[in-house]
């Protein structure tokens, strides 16, 4: 365990109306406006959290998914630590174009190894009666696309909110550790060509 505070961040991506901001704004102020406006560019909030020993402050990027405000999120991807790709289980579309909100992701925030990249995906809305998606479908979009975890959230209803941004920093906790990983390993082997003789520099 270590008692540094680590700051991550995170971003919501997904059509507009799907709930990036509602997601945010009950997990930061734990309210619900149900008459919300359209988020125009991005707009951020802070939590701190614990997760699994670790201290995390989380600043969480919430962007507009209207079309028209495209080049206003963009520049905002660089430096994401995961990213929350979200849909509205009621609304087929945007579960569709959640490969095209990826692949937007992907290019502006210049991932360099996509298909380790922490992507968590969000089905939200779930309140709701009348569902275009079903989980099955959900969760076999995600196991083809990267085996992402997915979470059935309702800002609305307060489900799975919390335990939605617990999991985008448990995936970039276990990248983290990953990384530490291989480094551990190219001390070893550095140390062993070393004392073998082999002169690389
Ligand atoms: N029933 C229900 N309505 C929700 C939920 N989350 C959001 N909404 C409603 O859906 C509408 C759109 O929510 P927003 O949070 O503004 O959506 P957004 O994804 O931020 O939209 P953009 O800012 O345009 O990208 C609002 O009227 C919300 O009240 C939910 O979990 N259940
Ligand atoms: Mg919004």
């Amino acid at each position: 365990m270590s008692g540094k505070s680590l700051l991550l961040k995170v971003i919501l991506l997904g059509d507009g109306g799907v709930g990036k901001s509602s997601l945010m704004n009950r997990y930061v102020t734990n309210k619900f406006d149900s008459q919300a406006f359209h988020t125009i560019g991005v707009e951020f909030l802070n939590r701190d959290l614990e997760v699994d020993g670790r201290f995390v402050t989380l600043q969480i990027w919430d962007t507009a998914g209207q079309e028209r405000f495209k080049s206003l999120r963009t520049p905002f991807y660089r430096g994401a630590d995961c990213c929350l790709l979200t849909f509205s289980v009621d609304d087929r579309q945007s579960f569709e174009n959640l490969s095209n909100w990826q692949k937007e992701f992907v290019y502006y925030a210049d991932v360099k190894d996509p298909e380790h990249f922490p992507f968590v995906v969000l089905g939200n809305k779930i309140d709701k009666l009348e569902r275009q998606v079903s989980t099955e479908e959900a969760q076999a979009w995600c196991l083809e696309n990267g085996n992402y975890p997915y979470l059935e959230t309702s800002a609305k209803d307060d489900t799975n909110v919390a335990v939605a941004f617990e999991e985008a920093v448990r995936q970039v906790l276990a990248v983290e550790e990953q990384l530490e990983h291989c480094m551990l390993g190219h001390t070893i082997d550095l140390q062993s060509s070393s004392k073998s003789g082999s002169s690389c520099c």
